[in-house]
């Protein structure tokens, strides 16, 4: 048995356990009742409730638990275990009962006698700490095998789940981390703790160097450096939406993750070194100067492929249906009472002709009605039903879909045809990690057209594509000047700038500019423009000028004078660039939480990280939840709040129930992080989402967010009104700065592997080995930096592999990677970790 953390002050408790009263099944919290056959502490009655985290026990079997006795508000006195282990017996006679007991098959009584007789009282411990002891008894392979198995999983889980809280993870992590290791969970946590922070989600680099030094793992062992240099490498795709970094930026972060955790020198060869040795171990991949983690190395190059795949087998259409599409596509618009102008017109022949076919343009140019043309088509040129209910025993034949479940409603409500997330189209869980494997599915269907694809991140468009199958068109549609997607990549303006993709772009704007100012408006920001209207007060919008400490009275004010128009809370929003701050987010929800749901003695409210949540409050889904079929930028209400002390509550846990337009989910504390109060909610989270009145408060304040794809995505989000405030000079700050592109290379892979139309040539095998040799000292190799990619080989099974050589004269040049930086290039980065920031504090 393992050593338990005693202490003076712990109580114990020892007994059989008589019921389980409940236990969650997402992580060991259980609620137990125990008869007492003994206890450290003053306890007359035969039962007592103990709660705690607890692998699998089993009633009838004795267990010892360490603690402390507590009172609950409802049900009096309980015991708490922070420990617990299962009483092994250990009279002679106990052990051999145990042994010759039904857990034990092939081990009968004259064994188990046997086994006591050879390795004493302490038998059970003895063949735990060490399997070796069973050679001397003799027994059958398959006894011993009976035996090390079930003694092993009766004490392992055990085991983990004491020493996991022992490191103090609480009863989530402790689940999360037992089903990702399963019985090697010990092992991980003894040989290589860093393994945590690599592989859990919700585990960083701090928390597993601090297990990692109890177990007195040296500050300068290989691991602990690989495992900072890969967080760094992390850290820098996912805060800045990067698809790869540099050797400079990983040394620098890793040295200041290594040193913050540990007061320890290190020296700058060391930590390089250690960067070549994880390039060659595989987990991130090193060519000419970028970094990538493997994963996004890999989906870029499989989103080219895949889109090379799409791309080669044409779309079926005879003679005569060519012939016939103008008319078609002219017959469909007099049907929507409009006439195509000659883009529109284009981009429905070239989405119904094309396997892959991408559309974008800005509000008002016709992407839905395009959409919507492209439905009706496609359904009359091969003769299919748009009716879903003729479709009982097969699939709808067309998938629509979008990156959220607002921008899938939307879609739905447009088409009248059923849409979808792409979570869900897919079947992913929202938990899913990048790595999480290949996935099997494939999509059925003839046709996919996807809306808001700017929000769709490198991971979600790979795992997209890998489930298209070659005979499915694909119509891929956007505004590409919004913001990036919040995950790593920007994949649709990366397809955009590859000319041999079909593709078109609508300039035009068709709704009518008398009744929108708002679209003009938008239109100039994204030519860098801002009209002299800017600030004049229009039929739709408005301008108040006010300074970042005004900002609260003013949206009060706007808010109050809506409100007294008859305009519910729902149809208005508020948006700001930051959460921090006298005009940030969480401010000014504060304020307004304040103004239109007040506290109120008849009205319950329970407080989560310094927010108030009460019944009636508008709030936001920050992740995605396709198991409450809720995703990230969903705005709901609270409709209900359940408190653990209330009489009829059986599971004795607080819970909030919400309501996602008619989907009403509860949500148990564990789930309150993915919530927060949306009167006021960040400009990204805002993507795909559109709101009859937007209150857009601009300053100075948040001047480092300030960009014009911001403003643009902000300014496009209202469908009849806009109220802009704050200082003119921020409008102008924001249209005048473009954001930083982010580091990606899809653009890349897809030319290396399609061709520009009428230029294609004999395609060459690809390869990802790229063998990389400094042969001047501070330098690599050039030939091998500008080693055309087009000459190596692409594994076919996708086991992209990459040999680092980063050695100059048998040393590690410090300087790996940074060869050919400019100090624009570096200012870059900077920016870029200035734009992370915002996605971190928006994401
Ligand atoms: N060819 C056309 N003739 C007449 N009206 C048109 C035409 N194309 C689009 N419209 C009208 O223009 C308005 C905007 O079109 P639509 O909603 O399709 O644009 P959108 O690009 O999807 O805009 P948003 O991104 O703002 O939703 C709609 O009222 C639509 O009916």
């Amino acid at each position: 048995m393992m050593a338990i953390n005693d202490s003076a002050s712990e109580q114990k408790l020892v007994g059989k356990i008589q019921a389980i009263f409940f236990e969650n099944q997402e992580n060991f919290y259980k609620v137990i009742q125990v008869k007492v056959s003994n206890s450290s502490f003053k306890w007359d009655e035969d039962q007592i409730v103990v709660t705690g985290n607890f692998a699998e026990v089993n009633e009838g079997e004795e267990y010892q638990f360490s603690g402390k006795l507590v009172e609950h508000p409802r049900y009096g006195q309980q015991f708490q275990a922070n420990n617990y282990q299962s009483q092994l017996p250990t009279t002679r006679t106990g052990i051999i009962n145990y042994l010759a007991g039904e857990n034990f098959p092939g081990i009968g009584q004259r064994t188990a006698e046997k086994i006591v007789a050879q390795l004493g009282d302490q038998a059970i411990e003895k063949i735990l700490a060490d399997e070796n002891v069973l050679k001397q008894l003799n027994l059958k392979p398959k006894q011993q095998q009976s035996l090390l198995e079930n003694l092993r999983s009766d004490n392992g889980m055990q085991q983990v789940v004491i020493e996991l809280n022992h490191f103090g993870f609480g009863n989530q992590l402790t689940a999360t981390i037992y089903n990702h290791f399963r019985e090697k969970t010990l092992d991980v946590l003894h040989q290589d703790p860093y393994r945590l922070a690599l592989e859990i989600n919700g585990i960083g680099f701090k928390r597993a160097d601090q297990i990692a030094e109890q177990m007195e793992l040296a500050a300068d062992d290989p691991k602990r450096l690989q495992a900072a240099l890969y967080q760094s490498v992390f850290d820098s795709c996912y805060t800045s939406g990067n698809i790869y970094t540099d050797a400079e930026t990983v040394l620098e972060q890793a040295m200041s993750l290594l040193l913050n955790s540990r007061r320890v020198s290190l020296s700058d060869q060391q930590v390089a070194e250690q960067l070549v040795a994880l390039a060659s171990s595989g987990r991130i991949v090193v060519e000419d100067h970028r970094i990538y983690l493997r994963y996004y190395y890999e989906a870029e190059w499989k989103i080219a492929e895949n889109l090379k795949n799409l791309l080669t087998k044409k779309v079926d259409l005879s003679a005569e249906q060519l012939e016939a599409l103008p008319k078609l596509v002219d017959q469909i618009a007099s049907q929507l009472q409009i006439s195509y102008g000659v883009e529109q017109a284009k981009a429905i022949g070239q989405a119904l002709q094309n396997r892959l076919f991408l559309l974008t343009g800005g509000p008002g140019t016709g992407k839905t009605t395009i959409i919507n043309g492209i439905v009706a088509s496609f359904a009359a040129l091969h003769d299919l039903s748009l009716d879903p209910n003729e479709y009982s025993d097969e699939d709808f034949p067309i998938l629509l879909a979008a990156p959220t479940g607002r921008a899938a409603k939307k879609m739905k409500e447009t088409t009248g045809l059923p849409a979808a997330t792409i979570h869900r189209l897919l079947g992913l869980n929202g938990s899913d990690a990048p790595e999480s494997g290949e996935q099997d599915l494939t999509l059925s269907g003839q046709l996919l057209i996807v809306d808001e694809m700017s929000m769709v991140d490198t991971e979600l468009f790979n795992k997209l594509l890998a489930a298209v199958p070659p005979s499915m068109q694909l119509v891929l549609v956007g505004d590409q000047d919004q913001l990036p997607s919040v995950g790593p990549g920007r994949v649709f303006a990366d397809l955009l700038a590859c000319s041999q993709l079909p593709q078109i772009r609508l300039n035009k704007i068709y709704r009518q500019q008398k009744t929108s100012s708002i679209i003009s408006l938008a239109h100039a920001i994204k030519q860098g423009k801002l009209p002299d209207t800017t600030f004049k007060n229009q039929p739709d919008r408005s301008f108040i000028a006010c300074q970042a400490n005004q900002i609260q009275v003013a949206v009060q004010q706007i808010i109050t004078h809506a409100q007294k128009k008859q305009l519910p809370l729902s149809d208005i929003q508020i948006l700001a660039p930051m959460y921090r701050g006298s005009a940030g987010i969480d401010h000014l929800n504060q304020v307004l939480q304040q103004l239109l749901n007040p506290p109120s003695s008849s009205s319950k409210e329970v407080i989560f990280n310094q927010q108030h949540f009460r019944i009636g409050d508008k709030v936001l889904h920050l992740v995605n939840s396709p198991e409450f079929n809720v995703f990230n930028g969903d705005l709901g209400r609270i409709t209900g709040i359940i408190l653990a002390k209330e009489k009829d509550n059986e599971d004795h846990q607080d819970k909030l129930v919400l309501d996602f337009d008619g989907n009403q989910v509860t949500y148990l504390r564990k789930d309150w992080l993915k919530i927060k109060l949306a009167y006021c909610i960040s400009i990204h989270k805002a993507q795909g989402s559109e709101f009859k009145l937007v209150i857009l408060p601009l300053v100075r304040q948040y001047r480092r967010m300030l960009n014009r794809n911001l403003l643009y995505t902000a300014v496009t989000r209202a469908k009849s009104l806009l109220v802009l405030l704050g200082e003119p000079v921020a409008y102008q700050e924001a249209v005048a700065h473009l954001a930083v592109n982010r580091q990606t290379s899809l653009q890349q892979r897809i030319g290396e592997l399609i061709k520009p139309i009428g230029k294609v040539k004999k395609q060459t095998e690809l390869t990802l080995e790229t063998k990389v040799v400094a042969e001047e000292k501070g330098a690599l190799k050039p030939s091998s930096a500008k080693k055309d990619v087009t000459e190596l080989d692409a594994p076919k099974d996708g086991n992209f592999r990459l040999t680092a050589e980063l050695i100059v004269d048998g040393q590690i040049d410090p300087l790996i990677g940074m060869n050919g930086i400019t100090p624009t290039d570096f200012q870059q980065v900077i920016n870029c970790q200035d734009q992370t920031r915002m996605d971190i504090e928006n994401s």
